[in-house]
């Protein structure tokens, strides 16, 4: 088993969220409390329908909790102004989508290179560094392809260099093998742990894959607003 370090990058205490449905309030999240380690790979698990995207949009502060605290390297993310919640986003985490969410009139390399052109660096060393992932990733021939032009795993392969080009500490993704036939889900998650443990990044992972989850340092598991952990596993 793979020792865990104490310094937590992510700390989640207290967090609740509801939805309104008609007139009603239908609670998702219940008071969730997280702590997250530096190079940890954490799978998320939970049946359809209980947060699991919820929370993770909260973690990358896309959508904000009615109630709790998220620290991401000891900055409270919904105690900041929206302009920096917004840089903290494109510096500190990537995500994965279930469904690509690439940009369709951008090129691979573009896409790809999208991350670092928002956190201000240069063409140069954008080009150079979109040839290194793209490589890594079996594309480097792919450059100037569009979306639509590559298979779905071949787009999931492309959003995994755009989640990981910036090198975030924290990489979200959310069932980023769900849309994937069995065998090329295979080869995208061996791509995205294989990726995540070479650069030292963290690693949360919703799945319904037992076996995905198998893989996972940590599995953790949504059940009526609250996580709850299956013990550690060999990693
Ligand atoms: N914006 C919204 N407004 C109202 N209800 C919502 C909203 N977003 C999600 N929900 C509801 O909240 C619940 C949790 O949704 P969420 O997508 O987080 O679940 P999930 O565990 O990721 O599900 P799945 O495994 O099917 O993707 C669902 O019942 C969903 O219908």
């Amino acid at each position: 088993m793979r020792e865990i370090p104490n310094k937590p990058l992510l700390v989640v205490e207290q967090l609740s969220h509801s939805y309104r449905e008609g007139g009603d309030s239908r609670p998702i999240l219940n008071g969730i409390d997280l702590r997250v380690a530096e190079h940890e790979c954490i799978a998320l698990l939970g049946r359809s329908g209980s947060g699991k995207s919820t929370l993770l949009n909260m973690l990358a502060g896309i959508d904000t909790p009615q109630a709790g605290r998220i620290e991401i390297l000891g900055e409270d993310i919904n105690a900041l102004s929206e302009r920096d919640r917004t840089l903290l986003r494109r510096r500190h985490i990537g995500f994965v989508y279930q469904f690509f969410n690439l940009i369709p009139t951008l090129t691979i390399a573009e896409n790809v290179g999208l991350p670092l052109e928002l956190n201000g660096v240069g063409e140069q060393e954008i080009s150079r560094l979109v040839g290194l992932i793209l490589s890594d990733i079996g594309l480097g021939d792919r450059w100037n392809a569009f979306p639509d032009q590559l298979s779905g795993g071949e787009q999931q392969r492309v959003a995994i260099a755009r989640a990981l080009i910036h090198t975030p500490p924290i990489v979200l993704a959310d069932e980023p093998t769900g849309n994937l036939d069995a065998e090329t889900g295979d080869q995208i998650l061996a791509i995205l742990l294989g990726l995540t443990r070479q650069l030292k990044r963290t690693l949360i992972i919703v799945t319904h894959s037992q076996e995905v989850a198998e893989r996972a340092d940590r599995i953790l598991t949504l059940n009526d607003g609250l996580l709850s952990e299956q013990g550690a596993l060999h990693c």
